[in-house]
């Protein structure tokens, strides 16, 4: 079973806001999508839940379409919060759990247990407009996963959110997953799908421009980071063969290499010259590998 969207175009009149767009979510996995602003993450979700019909291709979930109106598998936080602000939490959890075909008490159960994990039992009989903006979007988390879905889809569920809550986020979406769940979200920050995803796709202006498994893409992009801590200048080292970028800083030098031979030779040539305090090869960041693909910074 898995989330399949194939050769997929959506276009608003002669704009391609999403062009051939191929990926595949095996189930039980974190899917991250990324992309700036206007890249097309919330039209393919739109068209994942059915929302919107796909120009070309298709997007099949268990080879069958979606449609999100009539199916209690998936839960989804829509990137437009939109709760009812005179309403309790306890009262909005309870509509929005009937309508997704759930009992009374098991609504107020899994709306505890949810509380408790986001450490705010005590919102049960608040009201919405009582709740900042970043806890608000908490109780929209909870109204997309509290029937148990089988496909999550969360457009950008970490904007807005403070560091703790961030962490108690991602704590609860790795939760779910581990408990089978298939998810799907959108993110600005690369940081979050790579702390998060095996799988990922990188938008930019509709197109997959990165895509596939977090391991292979770094892997086969090839390139290395040394980062170099040292007391004398490293500049000797930005000319030398198989070096492809050179950032120094107040403690050392940041540099991207060609492959861990190249990273051998610079470590060769800096003991050579004195002590080293630091010397460690990193893998290439999805922001590096994103910069050499589309030439261009992310943000
Ligand atoms: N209904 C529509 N009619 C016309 N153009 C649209 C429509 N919906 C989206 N677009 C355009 O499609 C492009 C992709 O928009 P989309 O909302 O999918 O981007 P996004 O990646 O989710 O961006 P953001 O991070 O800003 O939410 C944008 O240029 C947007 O203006």
């Amino acid at each position: 079973m898995s989330l399949s969207i194939d050769h997929v175009t959506k276009r608003f009149g002669q704009f391609n806001a999403v062009s051939d767009l191929t990926i595949q979510v095996p189930k039980g996995e974190m899917f991250g999508m990324l992309g700036a602003n206007g890249a097309g993450k919330t039209t393919t979700f739109r068209m994942m839940l059915g929302l919107l019909e796909p120009s070309e291709g298709k997007i099949t979930w268990d080879q069958k379409k979606i449609d999100y109106s009539r199916t209690s598998i998936i839960g989804y936080l829509p990137e437009e919060r939109g709760l009812y602000p005179k309403l309790t939490v306890r009262e909005q959890l309870l509509y929005l759990g009937r309508l997704k075909g759930m009992k009374k008490a098991e609504i107020i159960s899994s709306m505890k247990d949810w509380l408790e994990k986001f450490k705010v039992p005590e919102y049960e009989t608040k009201k919405i407009e009582e709740l900042s903006k970043g806890n608000q979007q908490k109780i929209q988390f909870i109204a997309a996963v509290l029937h148990r879905p089988e496909l999550i889809i969360l457009d950008e569920p970490f904007s807005g959110l403070d560091p703790l809550n961030v962490d108690l986020l991602k704590k609860a979406v790795n939760e779910l997953k581990n408990e089978g769940a298939t998810i799907v979200f959108s993110s600005h920050r690369m940081e979050h799908v790579e702390e998060l995803c095996e799988h990922l796709c990188i938008m930019h202006k509709g197109s997959p421009v990165v895509h596939g498994k977090l391991k292979e893409i770094k892997q086969d992009f090839g390139k290395k980071n040394v980062v170099i801590r040292a007391d004398y200048s490293l500049d000797f080292l930005k000319d030398q063969p198989g070096v492809t970028k050179y950032e120094s800083n107040p403690n050392g030098a940041r540099i991207q290499v060609e492959g861990m031979e190249i990273a051998k030779t610079l470590f060769a040539l800096i003991t050579e010259k004195g002590f080293v305090e630091r010397f460690e090869v990193e893998e290439p960041s999805l922001h590096d590998i994103f910069v050499e693909k589309v030439g261009t910074t992310y943000e």
